[in-house]
């Protein structure tokens, strides 16, 4: 990728607002610092994220939930509140004081690399902080307070007919499938782990989307265990036949990194190798292209990862050593660049998966 044609979205500022987000302490200073330390803003044209604005927000969801939204933010209220609950607000997705600085935070650096690719600066806009799929129009869910992704979309579709979005999280992009089940100018593309009683629930293979939208929404349900050989194998079949059949003008990725091996969530088995070598089927289609950011609670693999991936946007070979930075302790004891798969036994049969693939080919026939 020529290098100067990549936009990375970063401020010291909006690194801290992440960091500030208590479940998952400092990860965005991680990722920020390993990508630094590497040496690979030289490469990258870096711009500093503006705020949302309310109008902003309010392109996908509803008044009354930000307003509500900002009320018990500011009030740092516990939200305990009666249409709290209403709001998919505690529990799952508590309000710390100032959380709706902080979605508005993210959802503003999401739309400045949006707006980056949208007026053509750059080919591949990076918002590693990004990537909230399960945020509904009135709705917090999952830890998602603002749908970040859903905001990208759609001013990627004030440029482009055919937005492409893939999401490579362990979780259904639940969010970003519903917000867009009714039409047939986005595809959204789930990879990820279907299993009874696993969250969202939802993204089994029979969703396929509604009205003119039917056939435009895709789930691939996978099980515990699945490593790089047979993720990438199916990614690729599913990609490829998407790509021609739908034939995107721009494509955003999820690429939450709770399917790592390690990662607490403890379900997929996969390395940022394997997760590499879809980026790379997605960047050879040469379109402009969102990379986000989402899951991924095993904090240093998720570093590893997205700096990774940042290295194969770049065409940079990164070496295996971490190099010396202020989290350098947060990579032991082997303090390599490189994830190590785990000896889970896949418990994905492949006729299973052939029986998956076959069935969404039948479907993409159906893509007008
Ligand atoms: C609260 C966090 C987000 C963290 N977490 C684990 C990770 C390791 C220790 C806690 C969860 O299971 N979470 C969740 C709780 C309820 C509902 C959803 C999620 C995660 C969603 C997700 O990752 N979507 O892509
Ligand atoms: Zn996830």
């Amino acid at each position: 990728m020529a290098s100067s044609r990549v936009l990375y979205v970063h401020s010291d500022d909006y690194v801290r607002t992440c960091d500030s987000m208590a479940r998952l302490p400092h990860r965005a200073s991680m990722v920020h610092l390993l990508i630094k330390a590497y040496g690979l803003l030289k490469f990258m044209r870096v711009i500093a994220p503006r705020m949302a604005s309310h109008d902003d927000l309010a392109a996908f969801h509803s008044d009354a939930y930000l307003s509500h939204f900002e009320l018990v933010s500011r009030e740092g209220e516990d939200a305990d509140l009666p249409e709290s609950q209403q709001y998919g607000l505690g529990y799952d997705c508590p309000v710390m004081e100032g959380v709706f600085e902080y979605a508005a935070a993210v959802a503003g650096a999401t739309l400045t690399a949006a707006e980056g690719l949208r007026n053509g600066v750059c080919d591949v806009a990076l918002n590693w902080a990004g990537g909230w799929h399960h945020a509904k129009k009135d709705e917090a869910s999952g830890f998602c307070y603002v749908n970040d992704v859903v905001l990208g979309i759609l001013k990627l579709r004030e440029q482009f007919q055919r937005v492409l979005y893939i999401d490579f999280d362990l979780h259904h992009g639940d969010g970003v499938e519903d917000a867009f089940s009714f039409t047939p100018k986005v595809v959204t593309l789930s990879f990820h782990k279907f299993s009874p009683g696993f969250f969202p629930g939802t993204g089994d293979i029979a969703e396929v989307g509604l009205g003119r939208g039917r056939f435009y929404s895709i789930n691939v349900p996978l099980s515990d265990g699945i490593a790089d050989e047979k993720y990438v194998d199916i990614c690729h079949s599913v990609l490829q036949a998407v790509n021609t059949t739908f034939l995107p003008e721009a494509v955003v990725c999820q690429f939450g990194a709770d399917t790592l091996a390690g990662d607490p969530m403890c379900s997929f088995n996969l390395t940022p190798k394997g997760l590499g070598q879809c980026l790379q089927i997605v960047l050879g289609w040469q379109k402009p292209t969102l990379l986000l950011g989402g899951g991924g609670y095993h904090l240093a693999n998720t570093a590893r990862c997205w700096t990774y991936l940042t290295a194969l946007v770049l065409d940079q070979v990164l070496a295996s050593e971490i190099p010396e930075h202020q989290f350098f302790p947060e990579y032991g004891p082997d303090y390599v660049l490189e994830v190590t798969p785990g000896c889970r036994s896949d418990t994905n049969n492949p006729a299973h998966l052939d029986q998956v693939l076959a069935e969404i080919r039948e479907n993409l026939k159906h893509m007008a």
